[in-house]
């Protein structure tokens, strides 16, 4: 990394100033490399950087009598050199600047928020001049092993900042940076066991340690307290006694909650788990294991089974889910199995005081489990042993809209290799890439197979119900005949169901009777959805895709008629139509609105839990490998809306989602049913949803795939012009695709430019080129620089490599 031949080198730091996005230019002697943590000149400050790249030759815009010298290196190499590859890795790959990466990797305000520090190296005795090196040098003999924080020692002498600049270039003392302990971060008094046995002791106190071993030896005592009864005074006893010890902790602002959650033991595995266990744990560095086990099928049992010894090896374990929807449950179950303190969260919900307080603890912290979303792929965990992807097929794992684009799984794919331990995927309806590489003689990826649901449970039965025979005959609800009767039976016999609508809100669109104009969004090319806002009591028209929100109005305002109607169903009409057909019903809606508060998906969900005959009524959320052990009916109210998506992976989506969405039926003691309402009954996906046989779609999806040159067969690279201007984005879209007709590759193939699926988005017009290339071509051919030239001032130019939307 480091260029010691260069006669003049320049740096690109990345100034640690809140806002600040594109690195400076520093001079560098040949020192300084990538990824060293520097003090440059800034305004009329030195302000903390990090060095991004190394550059020979200085761009012709900057003056090079005008660049300032870096200031001083505060600590080389403050990243693991493998972490610094990951992050190059996935620059490159994803054709952005390693300062894009950066900005989701790091905790903003990383540099800002430690400590610079210093100390004295061992057996060194510098002969010092200045009277504040002098002074300095005994202080630091008294603490070797951390030293002092700067700015504690420059208040020990006026030109304390001279002397340590003395003491620094005699070699005796060095500079390093320490993640400073933020101000928030909680103590909190813990109880740890210490010597379980101990020979005079009540029958009480050997209860109460008995409990404590039983919750794994360390728990808050506050929790503690309330969960065992355990007086104040009987554990003061026991630690006098030296069974005990109770220390205060310092407790995580993102840390679990403390709720007392009854510790859970691992259960008897079924065959399929204990052999899908085993090779996991023969799974060499880096390799790549596909857990494909169907809904119901224990999985996270298997997970929690592979992560127990890695813990007790002091190895840590990073687990991506794909929502934080998803979480409560899942952190739940880790929480109940290795104790919250083992356990930490990271995901974007998370304010940035939050993701420091994470960072922090898991570089200086032991081995954990942290459970994120997507952007944990980055977390700095020492020592990892298994990197977990549950529902690998979600597409939230993939970063879109802002660069860097990047997929979760393909980075954890890296970083596995890198850190030389094993991926496990999991799902129950893989994605079809992850499925093909398990596929051939050449398989990259180890298949794993969990066919069946514990405990003996089938999958639920699915029936599809014609709409379009329900029409015939007179009904004109949006539930067939057969899912009222369901409703019904489910009301009578206290069970639990649950309703699944794609789209979220009142009606899809409102449209005029008269002239047949929807009424759409100022800003978008789409309709407006309808909402009925319940605390204002009020008909709101709102876009799903920029939120823009106005009343509904009284006329067309294309020819002024009277005459609206609603179409389409959201799940709030639903909701409304089962609470007015099902009165007795308890009905919850689980979707983007009634989930937004922090805690909201939980309370929904708790709420349905408590209720014996209850509904919930929800959007895609619901696919999102919730355990509701209770529920014995699905419905799908309409899988049309599914089904004929614009995209070539509209089959595979639309499948995904409904066998996700029917596997939460039947999951507990009571068999389950689903029933699924379509105008075509006869579609392929359905007919697969039906026979419950998802590996054979897969192998006819991948035909077609070849056939049409898609991934896998193909790789493909989205290039996408937005701006306010059609005919300015448009231009240069144009202007892309000259540039790079004749330089293409031999086999690689530019489609476009043409207008996205949806031309407008939040008043920016939307232009785009996609290219298609041979799996093993890459794209470090395209001139990028060039191609941001084909892009005037108010044109954004957006890389999505590997795309999953147009
Ligand atoms: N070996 C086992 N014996 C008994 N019960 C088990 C076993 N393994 C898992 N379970 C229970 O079965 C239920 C389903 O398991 P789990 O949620 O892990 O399945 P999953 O495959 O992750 O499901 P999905 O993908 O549908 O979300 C859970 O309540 C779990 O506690
Ligand atoms: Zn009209
Ligand atoms: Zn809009």
């Amino acid at each position: 990394m480091r260029h010691p031949g260069l006669p003049q080198a320049w740096a690109e730091v990345l100034v640690d100033c809140p806002g600040l996005e594109t690195p400076y230019t520093y001079e560098a002697s040949p020192a300084i490399a990538v990824g060293d943590v520097v003090l440059v000149p800034f305004g009329d400050r030195l302000v903390g950087g990090l060095v991004v790249r190394i550059v020979s030759e200085l761009a012709a815009e900057l003056d090079a009598t005008r660049i300032r010298p870096i200031h001083e290196v505060v600590a080389q190499s403050f990243f693991q050199p493998h972490y610094w590859a990951l992050l190059e890795q996935t620059a490159s790959y994803y054709q952005v600047s390693l300062t894009q990466v950066l900005r989701v990797a790091l905790p903003p305000g990383l540099l800002r928020r430690s400590q610079r520090r210093i100390r004295a190296r061992s057996g060194t005795q510098p002969i010092l001049r200045s009277g504040a090196a002098q002074r300095l040098w005994p202080l630091l003999q008294k603490n070797l092993e951390t030293g002092y924080s700067w700015r504690y020692l420059c208040q020990q002498h006026p030109q304390a900042s001279q002397g340590l600049r003395e003491l620094l270039q005699t070699g005796c003392v060095e500079s390093y940076i320490c993640l400073g302990k933020s101000t928030q971060a909680k103590q909190q008094l813990a109880i740890t066991l210490v010597q379980p046995r101990s020979p005079h002791l009540t029958d009480r106190q050997a209860a109460v340690l008995a409990q404590l071993q039983q919750l794994g030896g360390e728990v808050w005592l506050q929790s503690f307290q309330e969960q065992t009864g355990a007086s104040r005074g009987l554990l003061d006893r026991l630690s006098v006694l030296g069974c005990v010890a109770i220390t205060p902790k310092e407790r995580l602002r993102s840390g679990l909650q403390t709720t007392d959650l009854s510790a859970d033991q691992p259960r008897q595995l079924t065959p399929a788990q204990a052999a899908a266990l085993a090779q996991i744990q023969q799974a060499g560095a880096g390799e790549t294991l596909l857990l494909h086990g169907v809904t119901g099928s224990g999985k996270t049992e298997v997970y929690l089974q592979a992560i127990a010894p890695l813990l007790d090896q002091q190895r840590s374990v990073l687990v991506l889910v794909p929502e934080i929807g998803l979480t409560p449950q899942l952190t739940e179950r880790f929480q109940q199995r290795f104790g919250g303190d083992r356990l930490c969260l990271y995901h974007s919900g998370l304010s940035d005081g939050e993701r420091y307080d994470a960072w922090r603890q898991m570089l200086l912290g032991g081995a954990r489990v942290v459970i994120g979303t997507r952007s944990a792929v980055f977390a700095p965990l020492p020592n990892l042993g298994l990197i977990i992807l549950d529902e690998e097929h979600d597409s939230s794992f993939k970063q879109e809209q802002t660069p860097p684009c990047y997929h979760a799984r393909q980075v954890a794919h890296w970083r596995s290799q890198w850190e030389g331990c094993p991926l496990l995927l999991g799902s129950a309806t893989p994605d079809l890439e992850t499925w093909a590489a398990t596929q051939g003689a050449e398989a990259q990826t180890r298949y794993l197979a969990l066919p069946d649901r514990v405990e003996a449970r089938t999958l639920p039965p699915v029936e599809i119900v014609d709409l379009r025979q329900e029409l015939a005959n007179g009904n004109r609800s949006i539930f067939s005949t057969k899912l009222q009767q369901a409703l019904v039976d489910l009301q009578a016999r206290g069970e639990q169901g649950i309703l699944f609508i794609h789209r979220r809100g009142h009606s899809t669109f409102v449209s005029c009777r008269a002239c047949g104009t929807p009424i759409g969004c100022p800003h978008c090319d789409v309709s407006l959805s309808y909402h009925l806002d319940q605390v204002l009591n009020q008909s709101l028209l709102r876009c799903h895709y920029c939120n823009y929100t106005q009343a509904q109005p009284q006329r067309c305002p294309a020819c002024d008629s009277p005459y609206l109607k609603n179409f389409g169903s959201g799940s709030q009409r639903v909701e409304a139509e089962v609470k007015r057909l099902f009165p007795e019903l308890a009905v919850y809606r689980y979707d983007s609105d009634t989930t937004r508060q922090k805690g909201g998906h939980q309370k929904v969900l708790d709420q349905f839990r408590s209720q014996p005959a209850s509904l919930l009524v929800g959007t895609q959320m619901l696919t999102k490998g919730i355990d509701l052990p209770e529920v014995t009916l699905v419905g799908v109210v309409a899988a049309d809306g599914l089904l004929h998506m614009p995209d070539f992976r509209a089959s595979e989506r639309s499948l995904q989602t409904l066998i996700q969405v029917a596997g939460r039926a039947g999951r507990g003691d009571r068999p389950g049913r689903v029933i699924v309402q379509t105008y075509c009954p006869d579609h392929p996906v359905l007919t697969h949803l039906l026979d419950h046989n998802y590996a054979q779609f897969l192998g006819e999806e991948l035909q077609e795939r070849q056939a049409h040159g898609y991934p896998p067969a193909q790789r493909l690279l989205l290039l996408s012009c937005r701006g306010l201007e059609e005919a300015v984005v448009m231009t240069a879209a144009e202007a892309i695709a000259d540039r790079l007709h004749p330089i293409l590759p031999a086999g690689v193939e530019l489609l476009g430019p043409a207008p996205a699926n949806i031309a407008r988005i939040a008043r920016r017009h939307r232009w785009q080129l996609l290219l298609k290339a041979p799996p093993e071509t890459d794209w470090q051919w395209l001139p990028l620089t060039d191609l941001r030239v084909c892009c005037p001032k108010g044109v954004n130019l957006l890389i999505d490599v590997d795309p999953l939307s147009f």
